[in-house]
């Protein structure tokens, strides 16, 4: 614990990949520096703007814009919102007094964190994925330290220091045990249990898979499967399933959901997942050490989704399927061999459980505390 107040300005923003770390920061943040300042910098128009103030921290929005990857009249008013954004950052921060910066991606860290080091308050910032985003390759070289979440990311950034500490998860998804998790789900002792997502909004193509699997496996009690179908595709998987004669009452050993908010049971549960490669799906499953099958996202930024998928696959930890090659016999095929194979899921969650993070949140304090203690 720290007695000396300080304060932090957390940044970060766009979408939830990089909005629920930068909390997760400034959560933890908060407990170590009792009485500090946490101050949240977002863009006017990203999702920072429902999320942070319902988390109950200061949020203060700058313009900013992203770069198009190729040379279009509109980069200028991108150039335009960034230098104006910039302006803004710069003195926000010296009305702040910030201590120190934490930036963890999305087109708003690019203004707040260059305005930092322009200012000469430290900044560090977090990369989520195997392959960093435009925003932290153009600020890697100008902070104090670089926090990775995949150990290759290194090579694809120009960084003073990394530390390869992780991606924060909830607590709750390394506390629940597997028993909670199959009570939870009434699960028969001795089944094989199958967790399929596709992300937090669902994935048609893994759904369609999953129909065909189902298919196989209904009425198996032995084998158990918790398919999480994504909001919008809910209906239409159902119907799906009842089309190809699947009565889900009946058959008693194919769970469908929406969402699941108990996702900490999911994973308790399993004893396999199918998911695509998100940044926090894929700490959830590591910490946990869960063996997986993933399909990346093809449209994620930079096919950021299939370096994640591939940093796993060659530890041994996870099976990749490209989401064009994906289909569910495929799909069912992959399973099956695997779940056949005790020793091979045993290796392939051994290997997991090594590249698992679970004190992601204490090694970035810590990074973050060694910088500031460095400050008089
Ligand atoms: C489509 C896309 O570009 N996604 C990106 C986004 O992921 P995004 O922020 O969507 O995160 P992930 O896909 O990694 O994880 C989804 C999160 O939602 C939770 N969950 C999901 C379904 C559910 O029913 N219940 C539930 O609780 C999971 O446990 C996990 O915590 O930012 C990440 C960090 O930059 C990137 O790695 C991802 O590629």
């Amino acid at each position: 614990m720290h007695r000396k107040k300080r304060v932090f300005v957390v940044t970060g923003g766009g979408t939830g990949g990089h909005i629920y770390p930068a909390l997760a920061i400034a959560r933890g943040l908060q407990e170590r520096f009792p009485g500090s300042t946490i101050h949240y910098v977002g863009g006017k128009r990203g999702l920072e703007n429902t999320i942070v103030p319902r988390e109950g921290f200061p949020l203060t929005t700058v313009h900013c814009r992203g770069l198009e990857r190729s040379l279009r009249l509109c980069n200028l008013a991108a150039i335009g919102d960034t230098v104006r954004g910039l302006g803004q950052s710069y003195r926000l921060l010296r009305r702040l007094g910030a201590d120190v910066v934490i930036g963890t991606g999305g087109f708003v860290a690019f203004p707040v964190v260059m305005a930092a080091t322009l200012a000469g308050i430290p900044a560090l910032i977090h990369e989520q994925n195997a392959f960093p985003g435009m925003t932290n390759r153009l600020l890697a070289p100008r902070a104090a330290a670089v926090m990775l979440t995949f150990p290759e990311a290194e090579k694809r950034l120009k960084a003073k220091k990394t530390v390869l500490t992780g991606l924060p998860i909830r607590p709750e998804i390394l506390s629940a045990t597997r028993e909670e998790g199959r009570r939870y789900f009434g699960l028969p002792e001795g089944s094989q249990v199958l967790l399929a997502l596709g992300g937090s909004r669902g994935a048609k193509r893994l759904n369609e898979a999953m129909v065909y699997l189902a298919r196989r496996w209904a009425g198996e009690p032995r084998r158990q499967v918790i398919h999480v179908t994504g909001e919008v595709n809910y209906e239409e998987t159902v119907a799906q399933l009842k089309a190809a004669g699947i009565s889900l009452d009946k058959c008693g050993n194919i769970k469908v959901m929406p969402y699941l908010d108990r996702m900490d049971y999911g994973l308790a549960a399993c004893d396999l997942c199918i998911g695509r490669a998100g940044a926090a799906f894929i700490s959830e499953v590591t910490a946990r050490g869960l063996p997986s099958i993933l399909v990346p996202y093809p449209h994620a930024a930079e096919n950021h989704q299939e370096a994640n998928a591939r940093s796993l696959e060659a530890i041994g930890a996870a099976q990749v399927i490209m989401d064009r090659e994906l289909d569910g016999q495929r799909l069912h095929d992959a399973v099956q061999e695997l779940l056949e194979q005790p020793d091979r899921i045993a290796k392939m969650a051994n290997a997991a459980k090594g590249a698992g993070r679970p004190e992601a949140l204490t090694m970035i304090l810590d990074e973050i505390s060694r910088v500031v203690m460095s400050r008089k």
